[in-house]
């Protein structure tokens, strides 16, 4: 297996002396880096370290500060990129969301901007056959006629690794981002994604994996790049790295003892039930009941497709159930809207925080107080000393960072940050019952992983009860009282107590 440090210097992606300032800051700093064709390199870095605004750079949406040099193959390319001469590079891009359109096929994704024509007209057949030639490449055997919503969720990621790939009709990319395409999958699946990109390597093809989970980085890559505030602190193959431990120290510039808190369980058994889902059915789940008691963390997990993801939604009335109640506190409720849900005591953290939690062009003090602003105002006025008292205070314990500026728009900060202080909100509104989690250390760094899950752990201390919706199993095993697995939209087994520290990948499978 080639080594980017192995590689010649005039092969691949050949990036000096690039450094990036918004306004008065500095978030880049003279980074130089080289992705060798034919290899995975894992991108590493906190939330905040800087490694959207490289590939920003790349992607030719930032401009980077003067001095920067970039060289694709041996041939200079000249600086900045326009998103036009990015493509022309052969730089493709697969963002977390995936960016398909769910109703429209395999082959309308794999071929939209660039479909394939003879005479003038769209060449379905010819389509048909790349499209799975291309899949097929990519170790993937669907029917190109399929919606993209019927796939399987690392089938999806594998079509929009395809699009990158192929798009504007090249057959291979110079460099491939992709840009934590794991965060909802899990083992399995995540193995049929890996699958994937080394296919995509294996073809000559140099690609960025970013991701925060460090099993990966050790298991599906050839060499390490490692952001810290802005620099680059390591590049290095894979094989000279110890374990997680080396990783996490590389990234953060201090020792982690543990990702995880430890786990201590803080509900009475036996008491009334903070939030009751009686027979609930409707998208993917089949009858689910569940009592959640103040205090207790239930975690909710399957493989995709198995129906826990749909219970956020069917409590909160974003997707229309069937049959079936819900009561918070004894009192049945029906929650049409997020604000009803609120009012009920009900507080929700969607897996889509860009498009359903945070209001990205308000500032951080705004989405912070969204839902406890009525705590800081008396006879109609707002206490503006408390509030942003509060905010700030908010920002520390949950290491939001850049610290301190409390009015920079939510959309300014890092994925991870965002997430930082879109969890923070309902840790400081009061009367809070049930709080229900969905994927909520995606795209959270491995340090601030640990301070989010503490902050969940203190909710459920005081009283607060935890719907879990994940697919990491480390998070469950740490945080949950009870993990319940399901498949086919019903619950195979629950696992309780020290039984549920014992959860692994495999229990998906097995369920
Ligand atoms: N448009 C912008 N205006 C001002 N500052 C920005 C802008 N975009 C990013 N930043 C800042 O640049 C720094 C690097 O952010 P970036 O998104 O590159 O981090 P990241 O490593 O991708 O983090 P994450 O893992 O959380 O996605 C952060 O401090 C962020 O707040």
């Amino acid at each position: 297996m080639t080594s980017p440090l192995d590689a010649a210097a005039h092969e691949g992606i050949v990036l000096t002396g690039a450094s990036k300032t918004f306004g008065l800051t500095k978030v880049l700093h003279d980074i130089s880096l080289t992705f060798a064709p034919g290899t995975v390199t894992g991108v590493l870095g906190e939330n905040g370290a800087g490694k959207s605004t490289l590939f920003k750079i790349l992607a030719g949406i930032y401009e980077p500060d003067a001095g920067a040099t970039l060289r694709v193959n041996g041939k200079e390319a000249s600086l900045p990129l326009t998103p036009t001469s990015s493509a022309n590079l052969g730089f493709a891009f697969v963002h977390q969301d995936l960016g398909l359109a769910g109703s429209l096929s395999v082959t309308e994704n794999v071929f939209v901007g660039a479909m394939m024509r003879k005479r003038g007209l769209i060449d379905w057949k010819a389509q048909k056959v790349k499209v799975r030639e291309l899949l097929a490449g990519l170790g993937v055997d669907v029917d190109p006629a399929t919606p993209v919503q019927e796939l399987t969720q690392a089938e999806k990621a594998v079509v929009a690794i395809a699009r990158a790939v192929y798009a504007r009709g090249r057959e291979r990319s110079s460099l491939l981002v992709l840009d934590e395409p794991t965060a909802n999958l899990t083992g399995v699946e995540r193995d049929r994604l890996f699958e994937a990109m080394r296919a995509a390597a294996a073809s000559g093809t140099a690609i960025a994996f970013c991701t925060h989970r460090l099993d990966e980085v050790l298991t599906a890559t050839d060499s390490v790049l490692v952001l810290r505030d802005g620099s680059v602190v390591m590049q290095a193959p894979t094989s000279t790295i110890s374990g997680e431990k080396e990783l996490a120290k590389h990234i953060l510039g201090r020792d982690l003892e543990s990702h995880f808190p430890e786990r201590t369980s803080h509900f009475v058994a036996g008491s009334e039930p903070a939030i009751r889902i009686n027979e609930l059915s409707g998208g993917g789940i089949n009858g689910l009941s569940l009592d959640i008691r103040p205090g207790e963390v239930v975690g909710l997990t399957g493989l995709a497709g198995a129906g826990h993801d749909d219970v956020p939604d069917l409590i909160l009335g974003s997707m229309n159930a069937e049959s079936g109640t819900v009561s918070v506190g004894g009192k049945k409720v029906k929650p049409s809207s997020a604000t009803d849900a609120t009012a009920a005591g009900i507080a929700m953290l969607p897996a889509d925080r860009k498009r359903r939690s945070g209001i990205m062009g308000a500032s951080i003090a705004e989405n912070l107080t969204l839902v406890s602003i009525g705590t800081f105002t008396r006879r109609g006025l707002i206490d503006a000393r408390a509030e942003r008292r509060s905010v700030v205070e908010a920002m520390e314990q949950f290491d939001v960072r850049p610290m301190g500026d409390p009015d920079r728009p939510l959309e300014t900060l890092s994925g991870g940050n965002q997430q930082k202080v879109l969890i923070a909100k309902w840790a400081a509104k009061a009367g809070v019952k049930c709080l229900i989690l969905h994927e909520p250390t995606q795209g959270v760094d491995v340090g601030a992983k640990r301070t989010v899950l503490e902050h969940v752990r203190r909710m459920a201390e005081q009283g607060v009860a935890v719907l879990l919706v994940s697919s990491e199993h480390e998070e469950l095993s740490h945080l949950c009282d009870r993990v319940l697995i399901m498949r086919g939209g019903l619950v195979r087994r629950e696992m309780v107590g020290a039984t549920a520290k014992q959860i692994t990948e495999q229990c998906y499978v097995a369920a």
